[in-house]
């Protein structure tokens, strides 16, 4: 059986009264496409905050690899190997392609910069985002802005920087949104073919269901902050809980 390498422990956060969180737990094991889905509001953006350090839980506890993550900060769970993307995306949008994807991979080097002469930390951070964007096909646009490129390969480059990071976890935050069919399917082969070659586990936010039962290997279904499911993508469908709150129709 593989390892396990994130758990959720009873998480709850709310917003002046608001729950966004009431009570989630679940976990994650290596090598996973772990798909979070969940109507608009459910708290899966409000999950994802969490366990990368941007909010702070009022109770529960995020492990990762077996450490307890509690006060560490979203670059200190970066450099610890999660990773993250965001529903918006965050780019630099003066910076070159190159000069984003780099700053993700600078950020995973930034843990033992100390140790390392400044020539060879700068060829590794060069040569972790070189790799990384020859694989997801961007180097073609390597010195073009970002924010002059379409949307769908905007959202690539964010998925390039993350990746350039080498996170062991990397949490997507509706990667595919927004884009069309055909963008959908070159980034859904793009996510195997890293979890494939980089053995990085992927726990994705995403809207469309198709995409998820396609693709996933587990599956958190999430409702006004709650736990609706969690299993295989099989079971989604016959889950009376899900079929009503999510499917919007009566079990
Ligand atoms: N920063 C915040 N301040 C106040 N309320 C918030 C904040 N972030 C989230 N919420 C509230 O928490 C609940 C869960 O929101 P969240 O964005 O996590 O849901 P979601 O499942 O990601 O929704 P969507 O699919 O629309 O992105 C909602 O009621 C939302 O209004």
């Amino acid at each position: 059986m593989s390892k396990t390498l994130l758990e959720a422990h009873d998480l709850h956060l709310s917003f002046r009264g608001v729950k966004a969180l009431a009570g989630v737990s679940f976990s994650v094991a290596e090598g996973d496409l772990f798909a979070v889905i969940g109507p608009n509001g459910a708290g899966k953006t409000s999950l994802l905050n969490v366990l990368s350090g941007l909010y702070r839980p009022q109770q529960g506890r995020v492990v990762f690899m077996g450490e307890d993550l509690a006060g560490q900060s979203p670059q200190q769970r970066v450099r610890k190997g999660l990773g993250r993307t965001f529903q918006n995306l965050e780019l630099f949008r003066g910076m070159t392609v190159l000069d984003n994807v780099k700053l993700g991979a600078e950020l995973a080097v930034g843990g033992y910069t100390d140790l390392m002469p400044k020539a060879q930390i700068e060829w590794k951070i060069r040569h972790h985002a070189e790799e990384v964007l020859d694989y997801l096909h961007l180097s073609p646009y390597r010195h073009v802005p970002a924010g002059a490129l379409p949307y769908g390969l905007q959202k690539r480059v964010e998925v390039a920087r993350a990746l350039a990071g080498r996170p062991k976890l990397l949490l997507l935050d509706e990667p595919m949104a927004g884009l069309s069919l055909e963008e959908k399917q070159d980034l859904a082969r793009f996510l195997l073919d890293a979890r494939r070659e980089w053995g990085v586990t992927l726990v994705l936010v995403e809207h469309d269901l198709k995409a998820v039962l396609e693709l996933s290997t587990g599956v958190l279904v999430m409702s006004y902050g709650e736990v609706l499911y969690q299993g295989a993508p099989a079971g989604v469908r016959e889950n009376p809980r899900v079929a009503e709150a999510y499917l919007g129709r009566s079990a």
